[in-house]
């Protein structure tokens, strides 16, 4: 007997990937910059996007962030579509509260910061656990205190965003992020606003993110070393799709395809 099997009469658990993209199409006005994407990332799976300028690897985490809306096909998180919901065994536009629970799941660290300046480190933190969760002040606090201490800025709670360098805002912006506790990460871009000897610090701070959580992340970077070194998976976006994707590992030792290698050389050359 298969002792892996599920006892009789109790349902397996549903397997389904914590991101899909399914024919996902998004044009602005007469420009197509996603065409038909499919992509699915597993749950606690790190993936590196990269590719040429304009070739829609930010808009993907917009629209997951629900800052732009699909043209066609769907948007799954943990198996249920972003923008929309099931009535009455029909798919409906999602009301505000669905609205409002999904985007909970997903958090986004941005290339420009996008901190509160009037706010200290402590309370850029705090704000949404508080005021989108619903969490005490004092919970908030903890668990902001804690998240700063882990990027490393335990003595700079009370600094506002102007008193600190462009590394140490960004490591404030991503303890933000995780005070929602969300399920999927999104990093776009977030070193090239930073003075090179500044890149390091914030690299290492989600170096240890991804070994010490859970959490499902979706990089855009043109950090080629690091993407190589951090991501499972590396997706190769041409022209709004993915032409080419893999182990981090083999796409950058072998890439496939003519425009990945062509790619992947100019980048190398311009370092
Ligand atoms: N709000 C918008 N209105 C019109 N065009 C847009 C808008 N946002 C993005 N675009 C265009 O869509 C294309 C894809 O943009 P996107 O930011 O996803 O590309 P990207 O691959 O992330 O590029 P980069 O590496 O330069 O950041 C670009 O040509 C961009 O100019």
């Amino acid at each position: 007997m298969n002792d892996t099997l599920q006892p009789a009469g109790e349902a397996a658990a549903p397997v389904h990937p914590m991101v899909r993209f399914a024919g996902v199409t998004k044009r602005y006005g007469p420009l197509t910059v996603l065409n038909g994407l499919d992509l699915a990332v597993a749950a606690h799976e790190k993936v590196a996007i990269i590719g040429p300028s304009g070739s829609g690897k930010t808009t993907v985490l917009r629209l997951l962030m629900t800052l732009e809306e699909v043209d066609a096909g769907v948007i799954e998180v943990d198996g249920q579509p972003l923008t929309h919901m099931v009535r009455d065994g029909q798919l409906v536009r999602a009301d505000r509260a669905h609205l409002r629970r999904m985007r909970g799941r997903i958090g986004m660290v941005f290339q420009h910061f996008n901190l509160f300046p009037h706010m200290t480190a402590l309370q850029n933190c705090m704000e949404a656990p508080v005021t989108v969760l619903g969490l005490h002040r004092d919970e908030a606090r903890e668990r902001a205190g804690e998240l700063l201490a882990m990027v490393g800025l335990a003595d700079k709670l009370d600094h506002h965003p102007a008193q600190l360098s462009g590394g140490q805002q960004q490591r404030v912006a991503i303890a933000r992020a995780l005070a929602m506790r969300p399920q999927v990460l999104l990093f776009d871009e977030v070193t090239s606003a930073l003075d090179p000897e500044l890149c390091g610090e914030v690299l290492s701070v989600i170096r240890d993110l991804g070994r010490a959580h859970s959490v499902t992340m979706l990089m855009v970077t043109h950090q080629m070393g690091f993407a190589r070194e951090f991501a499972d998976r590396v997706c190769f976006f041409d022209q709004g799709r993915i032409l080419e994707q893999g182990p981090a590992e083999a796409l950058f030792a072998q890439p496939r395809e003519a425009r990945t290698r062509q790619f992947l050389r100019a980048v190398m050359e311009a370092v």
